[in-house]
C-alpha cells in the first residue's frame, strides 16, 4: 500500500530517522518497534503528511477503498501519541467535532459512532466527558474519532503506552477486529508482546530501521543461540564466592555474574530475569565452557547449568540493538 523510500528527517542538528526503506502491504498489521526516541512517530508523522521529509520520499500505491484525496486516495485515519482529544466534551461531542473537521453530516457521524462504539465498548459511555474516561477508554475514544472517516490505512501512535494490560488486550482485539474488515494499520509500539500481534514488524533503533519480516521469521532466523543459566554457588557464605571486585550494584547477589560473562569472546549480552541469566550467545557449547572457565578463573566455586532455549521479539531485538548501529 505504502512504500518509505530511504527517507529521512532532521530536527536541527539531531536527526530523528536515517535513511529508512519499508514496505506496508496492504492487509497488514505493520509494527514500528523500538524504544523511545527511536524515531517512530517522526516517521509516522512523515507517513500521515504531517511533516515534510528531508530526504526520501513515501510512494502511495493505488486507492485501497474510501475516498479523499491523500495518498493516492487512500483515506487515512491517525491517532497520535498524545491524548488529544477535549476534556471538557461529552464522548459523542469529541466524536462529532472530528465527523465535522471530516465534513460528514450529522446522521453519518451518528451511524458511524454507534457501530464503532459498540465495537469499543464505549456506548454506554457516550454523554461521560472525557476528561472523566480512564487510560483505556480515552485511547478507545482516540481511535473512534480516527476511525469516524472509515480509514483504509489507520496510523496509531504508541495507542497503549502506560494503558492497563486488560484494556491493551481489548484494544488489541478491536485491532483485530478491524483488520480482518480489510482496514490497514501501521502502529508504533515499545512493547514486543505487541511486537508479535502484527503482521509483519520493523525494528527502529536510533533512528534507523534495523530489521523489518514477520515475527517467526524474525525469530527463525536469529543467527544465536539463547541459554538460560543459573549459577549456584556450593560454599554458602554471606556473599558466597563472588570476590569483591566483581559484586552488583543495587540487586546484588543476583547480578553479579553478568559483568563476569559478557565480555566473554562469543557472547553477544546477558540479561538477568528472575535468578536466571539469558545469555545470547554465537555457539552455545563454546560459551558454556567460556563461562565455565571464567568462574574457575575468579575462583568461584559454583555450579553452572545451562539450557537452551527459544528466542523471543525482545532476544531479536536487543541483539539487534547490540550489534549496534550508531
Ligand atoms: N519536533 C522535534 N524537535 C526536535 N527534536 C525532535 C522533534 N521530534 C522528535 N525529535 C527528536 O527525534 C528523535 C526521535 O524522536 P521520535 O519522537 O520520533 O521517537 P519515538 O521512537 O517516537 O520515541 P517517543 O516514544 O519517545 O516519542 C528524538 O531524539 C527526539 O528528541
Amino acid at each position: 500500500m505504502i512504500k518509505v523510500e530511504k527517507l529521512g528527517k532532521d530536527f536541527g542538528h539531531i536527526t530523528a530517522v536515517y535513511e529508512v526503506t519499508i514496505d506496508v502491504f496492504a492487509g497488514n498489521i505493520f509494527g514500528l518497534v523500538g524504544p523511545d526516541g527511536a524515531g517512530k512517530t517522526t516517521l509516522l508523522r512523515v507517513i500521515c503528511g504531517l511533516i515534510v521529509p528531508d530526504r526520501g520520499q513515501v510512494l502511495w500505491a493505488q486507492a485501497a477503498g474510501g475516498q479523499g484525496k491523500r495518498g493516492n486516495g487512500v483515506v487515512l485515519g491517525y491517532m497520535p501519541q498524545r491524548f488529544s482529544l477535549y476534556g471538557d466534551l461529552t464522548v459523542m461531542e469529541n466524536i462529532n467535532f472530528f465527523g465535522a473537521l471530516y465534513k460528514l453530516k450529522r446522521p453519518v457521524i451518528r451511524e458511524r459512532a454507534d457501530e464503532i462504539l459498540e465495537m469499543t465498548g464505549l456506548l454506554p459511555f457516550k454523554d461521560r466527558l472525557a476528561d472523566n474516561l480512564s487510560g483505556g477508554m480515552k485511547q478507545k475514544l482516540a481511535l473512534t474519532c480516527a476511525l469516524v472517516n472509515r480509514p483504509a490505512l489507520l496510523v496509531l501512535d504508541e495507542p497503549t503506552y502506560g494503558v492497563d494490560p486488560q484494556s491493551r488486550k481489548e484494544f488489541w482485539r478491536i485491532l483485530y477486529r478491524l483488520n480482518k474488515q480489510g482496514m490497514t494499520i501501521i502502529v508504533s509500539t515499545p512493547y514486543m508482546d505487541e511486537a508479535e500481534l502484527c503482521t509483519r514488524v520493523a525494528f527502529m533503533n536510533k533512528g534507523r530501521v534495523v530489521a523489518v519480516d514477520s515475527p517467526s521469521r524474525l525469530k527463525s532466523n536469529f543467527p544465536y543461540q539463547v541459554l538460560e543459566v543459573r549459577v549456584e554457588t556450593r560454599r554458602a557464605g554471606p556473599v558466597g564466592d563472588v570476590p569483591p571486585q566483581s559484586r552488583g550494584g543495587d540487586d546484588f547477589p543476583y547480578n553479579r555474574h553478568i559483568g563476569l560473562f559478557s565480555d566473554l569472546p562469543g557472547v553477544v549480552y546477558v540479561s538477568l530475569y528472575g535468578d536466571k541469566y539469558r545469555v545470547v550467545v554465537e555457539d552455545g557449547e563454546a560459551a558454556r565452557r567460556a563461562m565455565e572457565n571464567r568462574l574457575a578463573e575468579k575462583g568461584i566455586n559454583a555450579g553452572l547449568y545451562c539450557t537452551e532455549i527459544n528466542p523471543t521479539m525482545e532476544d531479536v531485538f536487543i541483539a539487534l540493538a547490540e550489534k549496534g548501529v550508531e
